[in-house]
């Protein structure tokens, strides 16, 4: 296998070189349809411990509200766009309906929960910092907790009041950006990069729990009961770079990432053994269009093959440095220079398809797996995805004033399970058609989870979020049927619920045995864990927290005891 990392530290100062080159209704599921933050409060003794059902609760989380001089119009806002009011709280959740006695673990919830710095108000949900949520359940009970993720970031911003470093569409002001980081160099080193890991949370098969964001340092061990910031998790390897996929494929005994090479448009594909840090490279794939490479923010993998989807809305260069926002943000949106997916194998690291494919907007696959003739030969790979009709305006709708100013008019453009079929006969073009008609699910679709099982392999079920119109955001939870083409829907109105996230019964043997467990931010301003039969869509428990959560993005399941 070919050792040749691409992404040496310098070949990713990025920056310098890229700046040259350019209720009850609605609980059924349904067929169709400057100053320093609050100070943290402490914890309940023995809340923690889940030794046995728990007595103790936690004294209910004060409404310790921070409160941005800059507002955006109109006070009824949503619970879920609100910043979290307080840095942590822990307690015994109050239980409605029968949670599963095998329930036995912790669902974790990453996400950017605080958007002000002192006075200041951030513009866009990604910018938030990271907030994790734990709901660890046991012989019928459930006892939640948030804290904030002490990175850098939000450390700097929590001493300085003031963004200190580059946020996914906030920059420090020059002023702070000098008095903290020192030097204007740090811009082209990549130091003055967010470490805020507000993205996703994954347990690795060594039992390591990381939350992650898009930048390589922005990976960040966490202990998964007292949602202590741990350490840093730091590559022991050559192979550089700044960003990678925000969403690395973890199994029990590997871990995949995708590195993207700006300097040399083009991607790396690395892989990890359980218990090293070591990323090792297996190859690599070079753009077919567009000056850069196109925003990889997740992949999908087969048994024998990852997939490196090559979008048209692609990194920029200029607007990497840009202090403003742009309306893309880092990125521009290059239709003309093709969409295309590859193929790479797993053992040799070869590209072995690379087609040319409509032009497609997703963040977030959903499963791939390889289609095969009677003769058990792979003709082809199918790869799933929550897909925006090639709309990039998705990204302007999480804009917080969006979010927060919804006016009953029906703003949330439409999005599909986009489903690609990538041949291996040679042919030059893949095909991308919706999976299942998109009226099942709302035309909302997005932040996904499948029973991990099926990772890489034939499926039937993926859970996710729709919509139920007139919205401005998803608001349902939906579970799809890829074989009958038919989605089971959960909705109750105002709510904003986050990833449906797959939780398995210990020795199921049907794939959609088990629950699906999403965080739910009410319209009343109070939050819960909602927990649903996966085979019915049907609620069985919602474990209901004493405050409102704000909107979170992505979660894992850690079982107890592994
Ligand atoms: C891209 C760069 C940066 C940061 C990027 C970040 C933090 C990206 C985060 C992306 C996320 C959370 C995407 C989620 C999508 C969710 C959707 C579409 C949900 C829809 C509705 O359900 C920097 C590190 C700031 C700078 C380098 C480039
Ligand atoms: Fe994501």
């Amino acid at each position: 296998m070919a050792m040749s990392p691409t992404m040496s530290s310098s070949s990713l100062c990025t920056f310098a070189a890229l700046a040259g080159a350019g209720g009850r209704p609605g609980r059924q599921a349904s067929q169709k349809a400057g100053k320093k933050r609050a100070v943290a409060q402490p914890l309940a003794a023995g809340a923690v411990t889940e030794a046995a059902p728990p007595a103790v609760i936690a004294p209910p989380a004060r409404p310790v509200v921070t409160t941005p001089r800059r507002r955006d119009a109109g006070t009824d806002q949503l619970v879920a766009w609100k910043s979290v009011r307080q840095e942590r709280w822990e307690g015994v959740l109050e239980v409605e309906g029968e949670l599963p006695l095998w329930l036995d673990g912790t669902y974790l919830r990453n996400g950017p929960g605080l958007w002000d710095v002192g006075d200041y108000g951030f513009r866009h949900l990604f910018d938030g910092y990271a907030t994790l949520v734990r709901v660890s359940f046991r012989d019928g009970h459930a006892v939640g907790a948030h804290r904030q993720i002490e990175s850098e970031a939000y450390k700097a911003a929590q001493e300085h009041g003031k963004v200190c470093y580059r946020e996914f569409s906030e920059v420090p002001k020059p002023d702070s950006f000098v008095s903290f980081v020192g030097q204007m160099a740090s811009l082209f080193s990549g130091s003055s990069l967010t470490d805020n890991a507000n993205t996703g949370v994954v347990r690795l098969g060594d039992g390591r729990v990381v939350c992650l964001t898009e930048t390589i340092k922005g990976s960040i061990v966490v202990d998964p009961d007292t949602l202590d910031t741990v350490s840093k998790f730091e590559y022991e390897d050559k192979l550089g770079g700044l960003i990678h996929s925000a969403h690395p494929i973890v199994t029990d005994t590997e871990f995949w990432t995708l590195i993207p090479d700006l300097i040399r448009p083009g991607y790396v594909v690395a892989r990890m053994d359980a218990g090293s840090n070591e990323r090792k490279f297996v190859g690599r794939v070079d753009c077919r269009g567009g000056p850069a490479p196109g925003w990889v923010h997740s992949f999908p993998v087969t048994e024998n093959y990852v997939v490196v989807p090559e979008m048209p809305l692609r990194y920029c260069a200029g607007n990497l440095l840009r202090a403003e926002p742009t309306p893309l943000y880092k990125f521009q949106w290059h239709p003309e220079s093709g969409s295309y997916m590859h193929v790479m194998c797993k053992a040799s690291g070869k590209v072995v398809a690379s087609v040319e494919v409509p032009p497609f907007v997703t963040f977030h696959y959903i499963n791939a797996y390889e289609e095969k003739d009677e003769e058990g030969r792979v003709t082809a790979i199918i790869a799933d995805c929550c897909e925006h009709n090639a709309d990039t305006s998705i990204l302007d709708k999480l804009r917080l004033h969006n979010l927060r100013s919804f006016t009953g008019e029906d703003v949330l453009t439409d999005a599909r399970v986009g489903r690609f079929r990538i041949p291996l006969d040679g042919s030059p073009i893949g095909e991308l058609e919706a999976a299942l008609d998109p009226e099942e699910h709302g035309r909302g679709m997005d932040m996904c989870s499948i029973n991990p099982a099926h990772l890489g392999k034939e499926y039937r079920y993926a859970y996710a979020c729709g919509a139920e119109r007139p919205c401005n955001f998803p608001n349902t939870l939906t579970k799809i049927d890829l074989v009958e083409k038919t989605a089971k829907n959960w909705y109750e109105e105002g709510a904003v619920p986050s990833e449906p996230y797959f939780v398995p019964r210990p020795g199921a043997v049907d794939e959609d045995d088990g629950v699906a467990i999403s965080m739910v931010s009410a319209k009343d301003g109070s939050g819960y864990a909602l927990v649903l039969d996966a085979k019915t869509f049907e609620e069985v428990a919602r474990a209901k927290f004493p405050y409102g959560l704000p909107y979170g993005l992505h979660c894992c399941w850690v079982p107890r005891d592994k």
